[in-house]
Formats: structure tokens, sequence, C-alpha cells
């Protein structure tokens, strides 16, 4: 909760208004009653032909006053949606920082889709919680109490009866909060699995189509869908006996009230009036507890999401930055010392990997799939840091580099690579807004994009979601002219060709070779054709360097490389 009203806190002033101006028309409200006693037992019995003026100013009197209360409700409840936005708007930014710093496996542990969920449902819940604590958080107590006051100020006894019945009423609404809270926390969680399965849906709908698994995707959402209803209702259920249970101890107390309050009548100690203003009291003091009662479901259900929330915010930055800047000089571009990596702290997925390569040189990566390729990748990346070991750029352990230079000196194509809905030009010009048209063509050029020249629109052409309009080997070139318009000084393809056919491939590898001299390339590949040509070859198997050495020495050295090389190219190679 303290989350919660700090994020309140920054619009207090606008949260003051609104409680002060429901205050306000909580006044209005209570006096209603008041007046209307006061019209029955002292202005009606007044009243003759000649003299009812006092009885029309007082109806005037009432209709001004439901009047004012009617606008300071609109008011004040237009301010805390505005402060509720607010908030929740800042909430949703904190979270989605946290969110962009987060490292590759806090991403994984917590999951996509319950970080979309926290992103979306749970802050609405916040939101639905701050709106109903300005409009009826400071109301609601004060009809309930303000109620209460007025009735004793009427008749003290009939009021004891009244309030006698609250404890019971506070009880019940405690228990159930208490028991419903975690309910709402399996329903939050059941959003994220329902997120899940949409999410891999709406990404592998083609496959999930290509495969018939239609039906069975239909049967794996429509579980988690019933899940989830069930996980809503028994939530509901619960809170669902509150207001129940509250109304018939009011109802129970009600009828206390006439029965008592007609024998009061009969031996005069009170009047009709009264007793019809003791009873609108009772409905006020009942419609406060009610909202109270609202507010306590909101509550519960917003501290659920808050926590959540937090349990994101307070993940610890796992892979502090660092503060030095990247220096070229004449130390290896790129070096691993002794690395070794576990994704779970469990068995190692890379061991004692040990290399460097010098700047301008090509490096290329091939092994099996599932052996540490793109792991090899990932911790270049600084996506992950390593257990054991050092990686060095230009020297300097990158741990010590700033992160943001660190990325922006690379350009990167992954395996799966994901384009934008955009213009082509965009697209390639993407990792830099200052990238000209010029850099965009040269790029083009290298990446052998020539398919953009064939297209009316050329660079105008926008892109579909995800590439869905143009073919695999186009997404492909078009990535790479992504990395390369960047002017990278490492370029790193990983398996970023395999979709070209060996011609292009081939001449994608010339041209980059000879307009990029003095960028480091990385090339990971599963053919040998891809990385033949590499100053230095790394053969990885299980995690661990089974082969180092160029094309050549490979052949001599490497029985394992000789069999790729054997499958691949052919016996006569060798
Ligand atoms: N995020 C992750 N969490 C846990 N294990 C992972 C993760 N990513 C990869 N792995 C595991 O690490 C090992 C190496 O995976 P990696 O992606 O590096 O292989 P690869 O050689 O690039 O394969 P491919 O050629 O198929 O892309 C595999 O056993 C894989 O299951």
């Amino acid at each position: 909760m303290l989350f919660i009203f700090k994020k309140m806190g920054k619009y207090l002033y606008n949260v003051i208004f609104s409680l002060v101006i429901k205050g306000l028309g909580a006044i209005a409200d209570l006096l209603l009653p008041f007046l209307l006693a006061y019209m029955i037992d002292t202005l009606l019995p007044r009243v003759t032909t000649n003299d009812y003026y006092e009885l029309i100013w007082m109806g005037i009197l009432m209709l001004l006053i439901g009047l004012v209360g009617w606008v300071f409700n609109i008011v004040a409840n237009r301010s805390a949606e505005k402060v509720a936005s607010l908030a929740v708007a800042d909430v949703r930014a904190e979270l989605f920082y946290k969110i962009e710093h987060l490292n590759a496996q806090q991403v994984n542990d917590i999951s996509t889709s319950s970080l979309i969920s926290r992103l979306t449902t749970d802050t609405y819940n916040i939101y639905s919680m701050i709106g109903s604590l300005q409009r009826l958080g400071i109301r609601a107590p004060m009809l309930l109490i303000g109620g209460i006051i007025m009735s004793l100020f009427m008749d003290p006894m009939l009021t004891i009866i009244m309030v006698s019945l609250l404890p019971f009423i506070v009880f019940i609404v405690y228990y159930y909060t208490k028991k419903g809270r975690p309910l709402y926390d399996d329903i939050q969680k059941q959003v994220d699995q329902i997120i899940r399965v949409l999410r891999e849906n709406i990404t592998g709908v083609r496959v999930v189509r290509a495969l018939s698994m239609t039906d069975y995707e239909k049967q794996r959402f429509q579980n988690e869908n019933n899940q989830t209803v069930k996980k809503e209702i028994k939530a509901t259920m619960t809170m669902n006996k509150v207001r129940p249970s509250i109304d018939i101890i009011m109802n129970i107390g009600l009828v206390a009230v006439l029965v008592f309050g007609a024998f009061r009548v009969q031996e005069g100690f009170t009047q009709v009036g009264e007793i019809l203003a003791l009873i609108t009291y009772f409905t006020l003091i009942l419609n406060a507890m009610t909202a109270i009662t609202r507010i306590f479901i909101q509550i519960s259900r917003a501290q659920a999401s808050a926590a959540r929330i937090l349990e994101v915010l307070h993940l610890e930055n796992q892979m502090e930055d660092g503060v030095n800047s990247l220096i070229i000089n004449d130390k290896p571009h790129l070096s691993f010392e002794h690395v070794h990596f576990s994704y779970h702290g469990k068995e190692d997925h890379l061991e004692n990997i040990d290399f460097s390569i010098l700047q301008g040189q090509t490096l290329g990566i091939i092994g099996a799939t599932g052996s540490g390729k793109t792991t090899i990748i990932n911790l270049i990346m600084r996506f992950y840091d390593p257990q054991k070991g050092t990686i060095r750029v230009f020297g300097e352990d990158i741990r010590n580099l700033k992160r943001d230079e660190l990325r922006r000196h690379m350009g990167l194509v992954l395996q799966n690579d994901s384009v934008f809905s955009d213009t082509i030009g965009q697209n390639i010009a993407f990792s830099k807004p200052s990238v000209g048209i010029n850099e965009v063509r040269f790029a083009k050029e290298i990446a052998q994009a020539d398919f953009i020249d064939d297209i009316p629109d050329t660079y105008n052409h926008m892109i579909a979601q995800r590439g869905t309009n143009i073919s695999g080997g186009q997404r492909q070139r078009l990535l790479i002219a992504r990395a390369i318009a960047n002017k990278p000084k490492l370029l790193i393809l990983d398996d970023a060709s395999s979709a070209l056919d060996y011609q292009t491939d081939k001449n994608l590898r010339l041209a980059i070779k000879k307009n990029l001299k003095d960028t480091t390339k990385i090339i990971v590949a599963q053919r040998v054709s891809s990385i033949k040509d590499a100053d230095l070859i790394l053969l990885i198997e299980d995690g661990k360097i089974v082969g180092k050495g160029t094309h050549e020495a490979l052949i001599q050295s490497s029985e394992h490389y000789r069999v790729l090389v054997k499958h691949q190219l052919g016996e006569e190679i060798l």
C-alpha cells in the first residue's frame, strides 16, 4: 500500500482537492435527512392556507443543497480519475524502464507473459483502487460517522441499537478481505498463463496452422480460460458473501429500529419525521458500509497486483553497468579468457572458452544445434555475465565498459530477429536515426538486398508486422543491411544467412570482406562454406571448443571438422 500511496503523493494537491470536495458533498448529503425531519415535524404542523412560505423555502433550500452535492461529486470524480490515470502512468513508466534494464535471465525467470500482465492488468487494478479510494475513501467514512452522529443527535437509544451491529460488519469485512487476497493473487497468475498461450499462438500462428494444430491450441487456450473462470468465480464467490452478510445484519437493525421506534413515537419520546430521517441515515450508513467493503475488495486486488509489480521493481540489477568508455587500441578486438557459463547455475553451457581475434579479422563459429554458439554471442552482447573467466574488448573487461557504448559498437543479426512494421528505409536506418540515404544504400549493396530496387516504391515500401509480406531470405538481407548501416566495429551474424542460396551467401561474404575491412566479423553458421575463409574458426561441441584454427589447419588437426567438411562440401575438397 505504501507504494501506491507514494505514487498518489506526487499528485497530493489534486488528491486533497478531490477528498475535500467529496467531504463537502458528504456534508450536503448528511444535512438533507435532518432538514426533512425538521420539515415534517416542525414546519408541516404550522402550515395553514396563508402560511406555507416557510415550507416552500425549505423545499428550495433542500433542492439547492442536493444540487451542490451533485456538482461537487462530479467535479471530485473527475479530479480523482485524473490522479488515478497519472499515478498509474507513472507506475507503468517505472515498470517499463525496469523491464528494459532486466537481464535476459531475469526476463526468463519471470516470463514475458507475466511481465505483460503486470504492465497491463496489474496496473489497471491499481488504477481502479486509486480512483475508488479518492471517490469513497473520505466520503464513505464521513457518511458512516456523520450518519451515526446525526442519528445519535436525533434518538440515541435507536442509534445504539443500530451501531451495536457495526462490529459484526467490521469482522465480516476483515475476514473475507483476508481470504480474498490470495485468491486475487491466483487470478493474476492465471492471467499470465492466458497471455502466454495467446502470445505463443499469435507469434506462431503460421506454424500452428501449418501443423494443423488449431484445434489443439483452441483446447489449450480454452483450458487456461476455464481455469481463469474457476479462479474468478472462487474469488468473487468469497467476496460476494460480504454484501449479503452486511445486508442481513443491517436489515435486522432496521426492523429493530422500526419496531422500537413505533413504541417510542407512541410514548412521545420521538416523532414520525425523526424516524423517517433515522431510516434515511441508516440507509446512508448501510451504503457507506457497502462502499467501504468495495474499497477493501479493491485494496485486496490492488495489494496483490502491487506486490507483483514490486517483485519486478525490486529485482536487483544483477549486471552492474560499467563506467569506462570504449577505447580502440592495438590489443585484440575480442578475447575470451577461460570463460565458463551456465544459464541456471547447474550444468555448464559453456566450458573453458578461450580465443582472441584482432580488429578487422573474421571469426567463424560452427557446431551442431544446441552446442552453445548463440550462448557465446549472448555473452559478447553482455545479455549475461559468465560465472568464470573474462571477456575483453580491446583489452578491457566488458564488465567495466558502459553497456550502451559496448552494444552501440556492435551490429547484430540474430537467427529469428524481427523487422518492424515500417518502411524498408526506416527498417534499415533503425539502429541510428542519423543514418542517411547514402548509408542505407551502401548497406543495401553489401547485404545483397537488390530485391528492394525491384519494388515500385523501393525504400518507402511498407513492411508488414514481423515481415510477413517479404520472403525469409529477403528478411535476412534486410536485417543484415540494418546491422551494417550502423557502421559497427564488430559485426555479428548469428545464423543470419541460413535462408540465402549458396551464391548470394558467397556474394554477401565477399562484399563484407571488401567493404568492411576495419570491421571485425563474427559469423555463426551451420554451413562450412559460410565460415571457411575466416581467420579463426571455433568448432563447438557441448559447450566446449573441440577444434580451433583456420580452415586448412582444422582439416589437418580435427577429425570432427574433416567429417563436417566431407559431409557438406564433398570428399574432393579434402
Ligand atoms: N535462455 C536459456 N535458458 C536455459 N538454457 C538455455 C537458454 N538458451 C539456450 N539454452 C541451452 O544452452 C545450450 C546452448 O544453446 P545455444 O542457443 O547456444 O545453441 P546453438 O549452438 O546456438 O544452437 P542453434 O544452432 O540451434 O541455434 C542448449 O542446451 C540450450 O538448451
